[in-house]
């Protein structure tokens, strides 16, 4: 089902990334980075820290301006950045960025109003990642997992197609994980392409239809998990990667 790299991109996909390269100085942050997303596709961007997922998310986004390549997102180049795209997908933030000592209630209808969505379709979302009871709190007062609930209720106020995860569950305990796991899977559900970046081979494996292996900047493999361990004749991940780079994956 995965289509061949390096063709020009049929508007099924979501997303269609063709030859991204970005260097910072002599790093090459993206080195020719090709994959497609299909419509509702849970999709993954798996590497080890520093293999380039941050950047590839950003070109794709049009959040920068790759040195070589090109993205379509929903069909559309997503760079130079245009407004009507920007209603159909969503970005989640990192905790850091919202607006200083707002609480939960007023951040969200920020963001709504932002996005000119009525006030209860935030009232709706603040609902939905579990997050009512703590209308009255202060972002700045929230507990990790509950912050980056927030951030993903911010990113989807709009209703938004497709959504951008960068490493929604790291720093989360265990539990606050396994819900916001049970979050994303909601979403998709719902009939949203998600694309989340992680470094965490159980978080792919449990939530991806596929995943992108990258590292030093390179798509290595694309596939569904269980395909991947199962050419590889492995029963986890990290040996998919071992053989593939041939040395150990770290977190
Ligand atoms: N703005 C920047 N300026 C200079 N170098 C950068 C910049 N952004 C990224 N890099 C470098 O590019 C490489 C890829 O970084 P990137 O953040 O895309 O990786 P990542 O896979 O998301 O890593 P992590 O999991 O640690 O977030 C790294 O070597 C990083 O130091």
């Amino acid at each position: 089902m995965s289509a061949t790299s390096g063709t020009s991109a049929p508007p099924q996909y979501a997303i269609a990334a063709e030859g991204l390269r970005k260097r910072y100085g002599e790093t090459r942050a993206a080195d020719g980075v090709s994959f497609e997303v299909e419509n509702g596709e849970f999709y993954g961007i798996l590497g080890p820290n520093g293999a380039g997922k941050t950047t590839t998310m950003e070109l794709v986004e049009g959040l920068r301006e790759p040195d070589e390549g090109r993205a379509t997102l929903l069909g559309i180049p997503s760079w130079p950045r245009k407004p009507a795209l920007l209603r159909r997908i969503g970005v989640q933030l990192q905790a850091s960025s919202f607006f200083e000592r707002l609480t939960a209630h007023e951040q969200i209808h920020t963001f709504a109003a932002l996005y000119d969505v009525p006030p209860d379709r935030a009232d709706a979302m603040l609902e939905t990642v579990g997050l009512t009871e703590k209308a009255g709190t202060r972002e700045d007062r929230l507990s990790g997992g509950q912050a980056q609930r927030l951030s993903i209720a911010c990113a989807l106020v709009h209703d938004p197609e497709l959504v951008f995860l960068d490493e929604p569950t790291t720093g989360l305990d265990p539990q606050a994980r396994r819900n916001l796991w049970d979050l994303l899977r909601h979403i998709n559900g719902e009939g949203r392409t998600v694309v989340l970046t992680t470094h965490s081979m159980d978080e792919a494996e449990a939530l991806c239809d596929r995943v992108a292996v990258m590292d030093h900047g390179r798509v290595l493999k694309v596939g569904a998990p269980r395909a991947l361990m199962a050419e590889a004749g492995v029963d986890n991940l990290e040996d998919v990667f071992l053989q593939l780079t041939g040395r150990e994956y770290r977190e």
